[in-house]
């Protein structure tokens, strides 16, 4: 395994010689380390682009699309159809439609509106992970009708993931690798991702002010609520395997080693909303961290609790929860079943009252936090000028070595080219 400088710079820039130079986790120290960079965490990073390319996770279109939509999510994990199958009930029971393609094309069209209204004169294209439109296809077209001569064409990924771990960050940079590699483009396209941007203001003052919404409801509709007592805020965050969550952060930052980054950062989010509730009814409405959609391989341990376990404890002890579906921007088929239809039946048995709080959709204060991140880049805004409320954030531009890793060892991805 190398372990040059060199080695490292390739996980970001042009690898040499394969697309996919392996660099081992924490092998080496990068040039994108805070020594580095001036005393600074940031690195150079381009400030030009010719395109912005929504990046997102992909849903079926129909009952046609979702086994092979399954197959792409789960794939290189051999999973038997039958066994798909489980899994497909949610979208079956949709008529194989996920709202998530339709969500991001209302937000695509939000985007361009805004990025018209502060003159920023860039294309936006549409692209998924794991269904049509592809990344290859949104890449393909983009270069197609961007080219410069001379250069590569500049692809600002804009990630609709707000958090740090593999699933939401470098899964995304693997499969824009990928991307590259089946339209070869390596040498003509150049793709740039988004930073997390979890504790933007834009991301969590929709939160905020639905919870706020939820709370004003549930005084109104049970005037003899005990706030302080009988109401518990729950924020729900997508689970992920224990280990991902322990390698989702830079590994010598904040308190991340010991919480996780992933952990760490929906924990902050929570208390900035609590922080509001309090702010308004001067109480300490209980709260706490819990975690839906659990998937996978039952050997793996997945970070806990289940809400519907954490509900069903609650039987006795609450009479009413606020469900915030804190790691999503949408309502799509993961807040539709796992909240909406699954833990809503589980409160319903606990004679629990169930209010749950909207996500950021294409609430005016979340687009516009969008476009801030394709600002900060080309104004090359520096970290402390960028918006983020809490000591995590704003996350970095250029991921570095360790952050967010998956089981497998480091592929190389994008990101920005180091100077
Ligand atoms: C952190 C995270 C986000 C948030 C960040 C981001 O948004 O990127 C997210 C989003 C989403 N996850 C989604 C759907 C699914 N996730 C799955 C499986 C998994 N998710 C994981 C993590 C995450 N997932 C993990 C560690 C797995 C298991 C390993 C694997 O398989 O990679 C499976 C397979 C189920 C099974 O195997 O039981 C499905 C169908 C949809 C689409 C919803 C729709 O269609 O509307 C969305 C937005
Ligand atoms: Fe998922």
């Amino acid at each position: 395994m190398p372990n040059s400088q060199e080695a490292c710079v390739t996980e970001w820039s042009k690898p040499q010689p394969s697309p996919r130079v392996v660099v081992q986790a924490g092998a080496c120290v990068p040039a994108a380390t805070p020594e580095a960079a001036s005393g600074d965490k940031w690195v150079e990073v381009p400030t030009e682009f010719d395109a912005i390319m929504l990046s997102s996770y992909g849903g079926p279109n129909g009952q046609d699309d979702v086994i092979p939509f399954l197959r792409n999510v789960t794939m290189g994990r051999n999973i038997p159809d039958e066994r798909l199958e489980e899994v497909a009930v949610h979208y079956r029971e949709a008529g194989g439609v996920s709202p998530i393609n339709e969500q991001n094309l209302a937000l695509k069209a939000a985007i361009e509106e805004e990025l018209k209204a502060r003159n920023i004169d860039l294309p936006v294209y549409f692209g998924n992970r794991n269904w049509d439109p592809y990344f290859t296809e949104a890449v393909s077209k983009a270069h197609e009708e961007n080219k410069v001569e001379g250069r590569p064409t500049k692809i600002f990924a804009l990630v609709t993931s707000a958090y740090s771990a593999y699933s939401s960050c470098r899964q995304y940079r693997e499969d824009f690798a990928d991307a590259l590699d089946a339209l070869d483009l390596w040498d003509d396209v150049q793709i740039d991702s988004s930073r997390t941007f979890f504790d933007h203001p834009g991301f969590v003052n929709p939160f905020i002010e639905g919870t706020l919404k939820a709370v004003a409801e549930l005084v109104d509709e049970h005037p003899d609520l005990d706030l302080a007592n009988d109401v518990e805020v729950l924020f729900s965050a997508h689970s992920i395997p224990i280990k991902d969550n322990a390698q989702s952060g830079e590994p010598d930052e904040h308190d991340y080693p010991e919480l996780g980054a992933y952990k760490a950062q929906h924990l902050a989010v929570g208390g900035l909303v609590m922080d509001a509730v309090k702010e308004k009814y001067s109480i300490d409405v209980p709260w706490e961290l819990v975690y839906q959609s659990e998937s996978g391989p039952a050997h793996i341990p997945w970070l806990e609790p289940d809400i519907n376990d954490y509900l069903e404890g609650l039987k006795g002890k609450r009479k009413a929860v606020i469900v915030v579906p804190a790691t999503f921007l949408s309502d799509h088929m993961e807040v539709w079943w796992d909240l909406d239809i699954e833990a809503k039946e589980t409160a319903d048995e606990q004679g629990l009252a169930y209010k749950r709080v909207a996500t950021p959709g294409t609430h005016p204060e979340f687009v516009a936090a969008m476009v801030d991140l394709v600002e900060e880049r080309l104004n090359g805004t520096p970290a402390a000028e960028r918006k983020a409320l809490t000591k995590y954030g704003p996350g970095y531009d250029v991921c570095r070595a360790g952050c967010c890793q998956g089981s497998g060892p480091l592929r190389a991805a994008t990101g920005g080219l180091l100077p």
